[in-house]
């Protein structure tokens, strides 16, 4: 009786080229192949020295062609050639057939069919066919004992026999990239595969935080399987010690997949919505949204947070403490009245860029509003949109979901675009249209797997495939399955020094829409001063005051460990930590107030110590460039000569490159934008001291 699986099962077929298949094969091919040209030659009367002209030209093409060839797989060919040039020269002198001439073929073709491993290209071993799944005809030409598992678990799962052509191992270890190709019959499309990837990561037995990321080959019948078999989702991601400057218009790294490669996301095309409950690691996702903007030197960062404007507390902090000049966050409205204004001015600006960028577009032969220093980007961040996101919300919050909804319909081509956040994913908390309008979609851990399916539409979504805290699923296009991936981690003490290196070289906003925002733009930072000092003074009064901070180090040892510094790969489900800390922090002396586990997990971060104004404007000197001559940045800081320079950057422990390099031509000796900021973020941090004649430097 025939089965199921025998019927989809292609039926082999006929194969008509001459490509021989092994060794024997090749040999026995030649040899007949000489025998034939040498009795056509002597019918023809050629002349032998036509037999060993092809000989040489054969040896010599062998050196020049062969590609993936040992030395001695070079000399094994060619030796070959020359033989048969031989022989068949021999023979149209001689004439055919005698019997030392055919001893002697035969002697030679079983020498070549011998030798013939020695002449094969480097990967025509990892060509050859391997075993063919059991009791199937499918023949597995790469990818070995894996590859042919998978294809079997492919067949339990969707009843579909695929080929299996490459599996190759990722660089980093920890899973594999599984390359198949689907049956000609057409039954069955890449998208079988894409629903099907949480049922084979159960039949393979994957463990939690790995699976199985489908998604489309070189063409419409080829697949490619990333498969982790390692969980590396617990792993901490670390930002590199970065601030150089980016651009909107480029690509923006966020962290990594489980295969190793670099999320990134192109926020100049794209609007984003990133869910998360209470503890998913959406908070430290925005804040190095938020590190990545400011440093673009192409984009303003606004944001929205009307519970408190937590999002931006940090950001803020060195320039309500007087530290810096001017904010990182070029406007931050903490509550509804503010943000009503600040959306209401971001729809009028691009209103105004729309009427005005026509020209700019045509010189840039863009379709795109050109994005640059002199004509920022502005990105709106919204956090915990539930406030202003859900459908119905009344009154002045309500209005700003509204303006928001607009902006994102009408205004990023002009250069405004947003980031909105929310705790959940419901049509209730956020509105389908909204959803829709967001082309980049993140989501972290949630209360139910429903919330992904309304944010993804996506069906097959698993939760365990982003097991721990900081893990997400990323979208950008709703043909293609959610992955997930890893936010890199950024210490809130990286986000103070970031804030202070970052915040006087921020673009500031064109003339034009500058003038559109009118006196509620130009005096927003003396509100938002106000408006966070006042927030300063309720947080005070209502979560912790004097005597609770020196109580807080001996409640602190009762905290689960998990919570501190341990490894992010110990970390147990959010939901579970959150309960365990609020127990560990249930005070004893004032029962009706609770510390949450958020005061725990975000410590205070540490006391800032203003930059030297040489090192802020030293820095900003080198632009986008990460090397300069002294003498070229002595003259921009208006110094004598390189030697003063190297007095005062000395003092802070930066000194010049040992060797020269080039710039403008010239080979000199001069300093690293990266030792700079090095510097920068060990005064910042309290590891350098500033003596007063480097702070006495004026510009
Ligand atoms: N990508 C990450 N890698 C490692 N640890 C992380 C990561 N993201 C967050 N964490 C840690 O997890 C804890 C919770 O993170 P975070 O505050 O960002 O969560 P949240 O979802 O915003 O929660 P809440 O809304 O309560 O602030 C923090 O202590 C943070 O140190």
């Amino acid at each position: 009786m025939k089965t199921k699986t025998a019927k989809k099962t292609p039926a082999p077929g006929l194969d008509w080229t001459l490509r021989p298949r092994t060794a024997a094969g090749m040999a026995t091919q030649s040899v007949l192949g000489m025998t034939a040209v040498s009795a056509v030659g002597n019918v023809c009367e050629m002349h032998w020295a036509l037999g060993v002209g092809a000989g040489l030209l054969g040896a010599a093409a062998t050196f020049v062609t062969s590609q993936r060839v040992s030395m001695t797989g070079l000399y094994y060919r060619a030796a070959c050639w020359l033989g048969a040039g031989g022989w068949t020269a021999w023979a149209l002198e001689a004439g055919p057939f005698h019997r030392e001439q055919l001893g002697v073929l035969a002697l030679g073709g079983l020498a070549a069919g011998l030798g013939a491993p020695l002449g094969r290209a480097k990967n025509d071993e990892a060509q050859q066919p391997t075993a063919a799944a059991p009791g199937t005809d499918i023949v597995l030409r790469q990818g070995g004992e894996i590859g042919m598992r998978w294809a079997s678990y492919i067949h339990r799962v969707t009843n579909m026999w695929v080929q299996v052509t490459s599996v190759q191992p990722w660089p980093q270890g920890g899973g594999f990239t599984l390359t198949a190709l689907l049956p000609l019959d057409g039954t069955h499309t890449v998208a079988t595969l894409k629903g099907a990837a949480d049922r084979l990561a159960t039949v393979a037995r994957l463990p939690i935080g790995c699976g199985v990321e489908v998604a489309l080959g070189e063409h419409r019948g080829e697949a490619v399987l990333r498969v982790s078999t390692v969980n590396r989702m617990g792993d901490m991601v670390s930002l590199p010690e970065d601030y150089s400057p980016l651009s909107i218009n480029r690509p923006l790294p966020l962290g990594m997949y489980r295969d190793g490669s670099p999320v990134t996301v192109l926020l100049r095309e794209l609007a984003m919505l990133v869910i998360g409950a209470r503890g998913s690691g959406k908070t430290n996702l925005l804040d190095l949204l938020t590190l990545l903007l400011l440093r673009c030197s192409d984009t303003l960062v606004w944001h929205i947070d009307m519970n408190g404007g937590g999002m931006s507390q940090v950001w803020l902090h060195p320039w309500i403490e007087g530290d810096i000049d001017r904010p990182a966050i070029d406007w931050a409205a903490p509550n509804p009245e503010e943000a009503i204004q600040m959306v209401q001015i971001a729809m009028n600006i691009a209103r105004a860029r729309k009427r005005t960028g026509r020209k700019l577009k045509v010189q840039a032969d863009s379709k795109l509003l050109p994005i640059s220093p002199g004509l920022p980007e502005i990105v709106i961040m919204v956090d915990e949109g539930k406030s202003v996101l859900a459908p119905g919300t009344r009154g002045t919050a309500g209005q700003v979901g509204k303006k928001l909804e607009e902006i994102l319909d009408q205004a990023r081509n002009e250069g405004v675009n947003i980031i909105a956040s929310g705790l959940r994913a419901t049509s209730t908390t956020v509105s389908a249209d909204f959803k829709v309008q967001c082309g980049l979609k993140i989501c972290g851990r949630v209360q139910k797997e429903s919330e992904l399916q309304y944010l993804f539409g996506w069906d097959r979504i698993d939760l365990a495939d982003i097991p721990s805290v900081g893990c997400f699923f990323i979208q950008a296009d709703d043909e293609e399955a959610p992955r997930p991936f890893k936010a890199a981690f950024l210490p809130p003490s990286r986000m103070t020094a970031a804030a202070v290196m970052l915040a006087e070289g921020r673009p500031r906003l064109d003339e034009a829409a500058a003038r559109i925002g009118g006196q509620v733009y130009a005096q927003r930072h003396e509100r938002m001063r106000a408006a966070f000092l006042a927030l300063d003074d309720d947080e005070d009064g209502d979560v912790l005051d004097v005597e609770e901070v020196q109580e807080a180090p001996r409640r602190l040892h009762s905290v689960p460990a998990e919570l501190g510094t341990g490894s992010a790969g110990s970390w147990a489900n959010p939901q579970e930590l959150r309960q365990r800390a609020r127990t560990a922090y249930t005070p004893t002396a004032a029962p009706e107030r609770v510390f949450t586990a958020e005061r725990v997990d975000r410590p205070e971060p540490a006391p800032i110590r203003p930059l030297p104004p040489l090192l802020t404007a030293a820095i900003r000197a080198f632009g986008t460039d990460t090397r300069m001559h002294s003498e070229d940045l002595a003259a921009h800081l208006s110094l004598d000569n390189k030697h003063r320079l190297a007095e005062l950057l000395g003092a802070l422990e930066v000194y010049p490159l040992g060797h020269a390099f080039e710039r403008g031509g010239r080979q000199r000796r001069g300093y690293e934008r990266k030792d700079l900021e090095a510097a920068a973020r060990a005064i910042t941090e309290g590891r350098q001291d500033v003596p007063d004649e480097v702070y006495a430097w004026a510009s």
